[in-house]
């Protein structure tokens, strides 16, 4: 126990040698007799009676009169059920005069079990000296001889649900376990000599490095502790892209789908990709409540049920990271025609390649085609190269292999975006095989990488050698020669497979893949450092429930007293700090490593002074951690609904 020393006259007040009021006393056990064994008053006055043999039962008596403020016998069950009008300061007076234990009965009375509910006898002085911050028993913290147990384990059940020191898992946060099976949200803290007694520190704020390390802390900047802002500035558009709405759109609102909003960027009604005009819309789920994409095909009239059903059946087999992932098909009459629409994966802000690269500035001019660089056409082999891979080898076709079906759905991220609308429009029609349709595949896909290198479109691509020649101004021979050998037509008698393809390109597959790892290694980071604020933010939202909260459970001023005063001290210590000259200190970093030293519940002293500056605790953030966690499932135990967990 570290906490110590207290200025505390209250808790004399309460505490002290009982007054008569003039009534006859005789006949009721002085309550020092019964806590130390004896009375320093006996001869001083004191009316109670000093004769132990001569009392009825003093346990009796104390069960009678556990809730009388009159009571001599100050023996709260429970720290709650104390009436006491401000009782922060109620069990921690080590210096409080009338209660040094001395004589010969304090030995045995220690060792009752009311003693162990409040027993200043073995709350020790805070003696800094040789303080020994990774040996919690020689600092005494380990022995607070039951001053903070959780009310919760006193329960048996309770203590049998505690899991074993093997399965401890710090993250299985979960309440509804206190609310269910009544487990303690923090099994540790229950059995605080046998569990692991605290989590490790590796649980402190420690983001694995940080962006600016030539900085010296102090000019860190807030975004220091966060996400990058071009990272979180990209990641916010999207999600408001997501949730954007359309009130007066005039769409349909669909059997399942609604709110849809329109992504077509022009209402041209091109028939060119699938012989229908196709329009694509955001839409949510309306079982879900999940975003998709719905591609509708305008005036399309299915004739064979089993079209959708057997192509969808294929195609959903399909995962990828470079296809657009297909859900569902179904027709509607809802536009108003007759409609055949396509679920896909929704992936907000995207652009196609038609538009990123070949976009008509004004009327049908083009934009001067900016030269895309070499290495991202790199990129956009590989990705399509793995795409074909997953596709050919499930015995499918992508069909639609041109830049206005292809989405960027990030930087220099590219993925396929209409696959299944031909082989469900074309499903009687089709009259060649998957090899031939998979041989088209990779011309297609030849003649789309030359069509972004030369920045022609596709349509008016008219020259291909040409075209291939004039890649060796801008490219390598390397890039040429792949793009040459996916368009040119096979030997005969022999085919060209996508795994021919990728074998060549190995080199520029392997830089891929690594770039592909360092991206997903800088995520990593960024995750890192944001599940380290996720888990600050969850005790800061709880230390919010319980701080400035008024009656709990026919307790008046909950938050006032007990454990909650020093939290809410402790919550001053954190958000509200100041300079020496009054000024407020807003330091990030302070909040975020106070509440991150919290939550692990480290032997670390923190010093909370109260307001009036009269009273001052000096304590361990793991006893603080205790207390939150006592205080929380204590209100957790009162609400209604349990847990918050399913509200996470
Ligand atoms: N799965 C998707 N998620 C999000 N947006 C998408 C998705 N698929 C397509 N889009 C977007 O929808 C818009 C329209 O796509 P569409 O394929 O119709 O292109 P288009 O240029 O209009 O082609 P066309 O002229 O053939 O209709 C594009 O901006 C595209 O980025």
């Amino acid at each position: 126990m570290a906490a110590a020393r207290y200025s505390s006259n209250e808790l004399r007040r309460q505490v002290g040698s009982p007054r008569s009021k003039g009534r006859d006393n005789k006949d009721t056990l002085c309550r020092n007799i019964l806590i130390y064994g004896n009375c320093r008053y006996e001869d001083q006055g004191c009316t109670f009676n000093h004769d132990q043999n001569k009392s009825s039962s003093p346990q009796a008596d104390f069960g009678k009169k556990t809730f009388n403020v009159e009571s001599p016998a100050f023996t709260p069950l429970s720290q709650q059920s104390a009436p006491v009008k401000k009782s922060t300061l109620s069990s921690q007076a080590a210096s409080a005069a009338p209660f040094t234990p001395r004589g010969i009965g304090t030995p045995n009375l220690q060792q009752t079990t009311e003693a162990s509910v409040f027993n200043p006898a073995a709350i020790r002085e805070f003696t800094p000296q040789n303080y020994d911050i990774g040996n919690p028993t020689a600092n005494g913290v380990a022995q607070d001889n039951g001053l903070y147990n959780d009310p919760f384990t006193a329960m048996g059940s309770i203590s049998a649900a505690l899991p074993s020191a093997g399965q401890f898992n710090l993250y299985a946060s979960d309440h509804n376990a206190i609310a269910t099976s009544g487990a303690p949200f923090y099994p540790q803290h229950g059995a605080f000599p046998t569990g692991p007694l605290q989590p490790p520190n590796y649980h402190l704020y420690q983001p694995f490095d940080t962006y600016r390390q030539e900085l010296q802390p102090w000019q860190r900047t807030t975004y220091d502790f966060f996400t990058p802002a071009k990272v979180r500035e990209d990641l916010q558009k999207k999600m408001f892209a997501t949730q954007q709405v359309m009130p007066n759109s005039g769409l349909p609102q669909l059997e399942r789908w609604h709110s849809l909003f329109p992504l077509d960027t022009n209402n041209r009604k091109n028939t060119s990709s699938f012989g229908y005009p196709s329009w694509v819309y955001k839409a949510q789920n309306s079982r879900t409540g999940t975003h998709y994409a719905l591609r509708r095909l305008e005036g399309y009239r299915l004739t064979n049920e089993k079209a959708i059903l057997s192509v969808m059946k294929e195609w959903k087999k399909i995962k990828s990271a470079s296809v657009v992932t297909v859900h569902e098909a179904f027709t509607t009459r809802e536009f108003g025609d007759s409609s055949l629409i396509f679920a896909y994966d929704y992936h907000p802000l995207s652009k196609t390649l038609h538009e990123h690269y070949f976009q008509p500035a004004h009327g049908n001019r083009y934009r001067a085609p900016n030269a895309v660089q070499e290495n991202v056409l790199w990129g956009y082999v590989c990705q399509i190269a793995n795409a074909l891979k997953t596709i050919h080898s499930n015995r499918l076709a992508a069909r639609c292999l041109e830049p206005s079906k292809i989405i960027l759905t990030d930087t220099n991220r590219v993925r396929l975006a209409a696959c299944s609308v031909l082989d469900v429009v074309q499903f009687e029609s089709n009259t060649k095989s998957v090899l031939e349709l998979q041989q088209e595949d990779l011309v297609k896909f030849g003649r789309l990488i030359l069509s972004l290198a030369t920045g022609t479109p596709p349509a008016h691509l008219n020259n291909v050698p040409a075209a291939l020649d004039s890649l060796f101004a801008k490219y390598s021979a390397n890039l040429k020669d792949a793009v040459a050998w996916l368009i040119a037509p096979p030997n005969p008698g022999e085919s060209k497979s996508i795994d021919n393809f990728i074998s060549g390109i190995a080199a520029h597959m392997t830089t891929f893949f690594d770039l592909s790892l360092q991206d997903n290694d800088d995520k990593q980071f960024h995750l890192a450092k944001e599940l380290e604020n996720g888990r600050v933010a969850r005790s800061v939202m709880k230390l919010m429930t319980i701080v400035e909260r008024g009656d709990l459970g026919g307790a008046q001023g909950w938050s006032e007293t007990g454990d909650r005063y020093q939290l809410k001290l402790f919550r001053d210590y954190v958000f509200h700090r100041v300079e020496a000259d009054g000024k407020p200190n807003l330091s990030i970093g302070h909040m975020l490593s106070c509440m991150s030293k919290l939550e692990a519940g480290i032997d670390e002293m923190v010093v909370l002074t109260s307001r009036d500056n009269e009273t001052v605790f000096v304590l361990t953030y793991r006893e603080l951690k205790k207390m939150f966690d006592r205080s929380f499932n204590e209100l957790v135990k009162h609400s209604k609904t349990g847990a918050p967990g399913a509200n996470n």
